[in-house]
C-alpha cells in the first residue's frame, strides 16, 4: 500500500521552508503527502501551490510570553486545533508525522500521538523553541540543526542533523538575478534579508545609511510585508516584500549578505558562501535563540555581528565596508563547513520511525 507522510508546521516562513525541501523527495518516491497548518499563516499561502499536496487547515492559537487579549481565546482555539486533526490524522491514517515546530505544530504532534501516528520534530535553532518543548514528551525523534542543542533538550530524542537546505537554493542564476533587477555586472550587490517578515529596525537602519551603502553596493532589500517605501527610487536599490521564485537567483547574485540571525536564512546563506553581517532579534522580542545562533556563526568565521543596541548608521557602514573588504576570509572558513547531509539523514530517520 502506498505510504503516507502528515508535515505540520508553520507562523513564519522559518518553520516551512525546511518542510519545503523534504516534500518533494517523499512525493518522488511514491508517499502520499498531507499539510496541516493554520487558516491564515504564510504556511497555507506557500504549501497550496505545491502540486500533489492536499492542504487541511486547522484552528491555531499563538503561545505567547506576553500578555494580549486573545491569550483568553487562543486556548479554546488550541482545543478545537486538537480535535480537528485527531479527526484529519484518524481519517488519513498516515504512517509518519514531521513538525518543523512553530505555534501550528502543537495541536498536530497532539492529534497524532492520540492516534499513536509516531511524531518527528525539527528544531532549527541552537536552543529549543516553545513549542518543540510543550511536544517534547509526545515525540520519537527531534532532529536538530546544531550540535549544541542535545544538551538544551534532556532527553535521548535528540539527533544532530545539521541544517537542511531547500535544492533550488543551489541552482540560481546570478544572470538572472542582474537582468531581474536591471543591476549591472560592475558595482558589488548586497542582499538584505530581514527575517522572512522582514525587520523594522534594519529597514529603518539601511535607509539612514541608504546613500552611503549605494555609493559601494547595488542593494536588493527584503523588508517583508508592509514594509516597502515607495516614495524611496534610487537607482541600484530594489525592494521587495518577500522574494518566491526569484529568491535563488538573488542568493547567487549576492555579494555579501546582511541578515537577521533566524537559522534557516544563514544556514542558506552558508551553504552558498555569502559572507553575513547578522543582526539578531533583541532578548525582548524573542527568547534570545538569535543571539545564540549569530555567536556560533561568529566563532566559526563566518559573519560579523551587530546587537540592536549597536546599530547605527556609523556601525552599520563601518562593518559592511569590513566584511566586502575581508571577504575572502569569511569565504574560506565557509568552505570548511560540510552540511550536504541533513536531508538525507532526516529522510532516513524519517523512514525508520514510519510504521
Ligand atoms: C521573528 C521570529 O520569530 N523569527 C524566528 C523565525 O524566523 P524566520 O521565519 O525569519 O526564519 P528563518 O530566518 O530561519 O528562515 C526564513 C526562511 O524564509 C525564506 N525567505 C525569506 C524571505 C523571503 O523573501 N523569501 C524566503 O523564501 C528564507 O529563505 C528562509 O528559508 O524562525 C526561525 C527558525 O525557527 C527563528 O530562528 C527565528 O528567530
Amino acid at each position: 500500500m502506498k505510504k503516507k507522510i502528515v508535515f505540520t508546521g508553520g507562523g513564519s516562513a522559518g518553520h516551512v521552508t525546511v518542510n519545503l525541501a523534504l516534500i518533494p523527495h517523499f512525493l518522488h518516491e511514491g508517499w502520499g503527502v498531507e499539510y496541516i497548518g493554520s487558516e491564515n499563516g504564510i504556511e497555507r499561502e506557500l504549501i497550496s501551490k505545491l502540486k500533489g499536496v492536499h492542504y487541511h487547515s486547522i484552528k491555531t492559537g499563538k503561545l505567547r510570553r506576553y500578555f494580549d487579549w486573545n491569550n483568553v481565546k487562543d486556548p479554546f482555539r488550541v482545543v478545537q486545533g486538537i480535535f480537528q486533526s485527531f479527526r484529519i490524522i484518524q481519517k488519513s491514517k498516515p504512517n509518519v508525522v514531521f513538525s518543523k515546530g512553530g505555534f501550528v505544530s502543537v495541536p498536530v504532534i497532539l492529534g497524532s500521538k492520540l492516534n499513536q501516528i509516531p511524531v518527528l520534530t525539527h528544531e532549527s535553532d541552537l536552543t529549543p523553541g516553545l513549542a518543540n518543548k510543550i511536544s517534547m514528551p509526545f515525540v520519537k525523534k527531534v532532529c536538530t540543526t546544531f550540535p549544541e542543542t542535545e544538551k538544551h533538550l534532556s532527553s535521548k530524542k535528540a539527533e544532530y542533523v545539521g541544517a537542511i537546505v531547500r535544492d533550488e537554493l543551489r541552482h540560481g542564476n546570478a544572470t538572472k538575478g542582474y537582468t531581474y533587477c536591471n543591476f549591472i555586472r560592475e558595482k558589488p550587490v548586497l542582499l538584505i534579508m530581514g527575517g522572512s517578515m522582514g525587520s523594522q529596525k534594519i529597514n529603518k537602519s539601511v535607509r539612514d545609511s541608504l546613500d552611503e551603502l549605494l555609493s559601494n553596493f547595488q542593494i536588493v532589500h527584503i523588508c517583508g510585508k508592509g514594509g516597502v517605501d515607495s516614495s524611496i527610487k534610487k537607482r541600484g536599490y530594489k525592494q521587495f516584500e518577500y522574494i518566491n521564485e526569484q529568491l535563488p537567483d538573488m542568493m547567487h547574485m549576492a555579494d555579501i549578505v546582511i541578515s537577521r540571525a533566524g537559522s534557516n536564512a544563514i544556514f542558506e546563506f552558508l551553504s552558498l558562501k555569502k559572507p553575513m553581517l547578522l543582526i539578531p532579534l533583541s532578548k525582548e522580542a524573542s527568547r534570545g535563540d538569535q543571539i545564540l545562533n549569530a555567536e556560533s556563526f561568529k566563532k566559526a568565521g563566518y559573519c560579523e555581528v551587530l546587537q540592536e543596541e549597536e546599530l547605527s548608521k556609523d556601525s552599520l557602514t563601518k562593518t559592511i565596508k569590513h566584511l566586502y573588504k575581508n571577504k575572502e576570509n569569511y569565504i574560506n572558513k565557509m568552505k570548511t563547513y560540510q552540511g550536504e547531509k541533513a536531508l538525507s539523514k532526516v529522510i532516513k530517520l524519517i523512514k525508520n520511525e514510519a510504521i
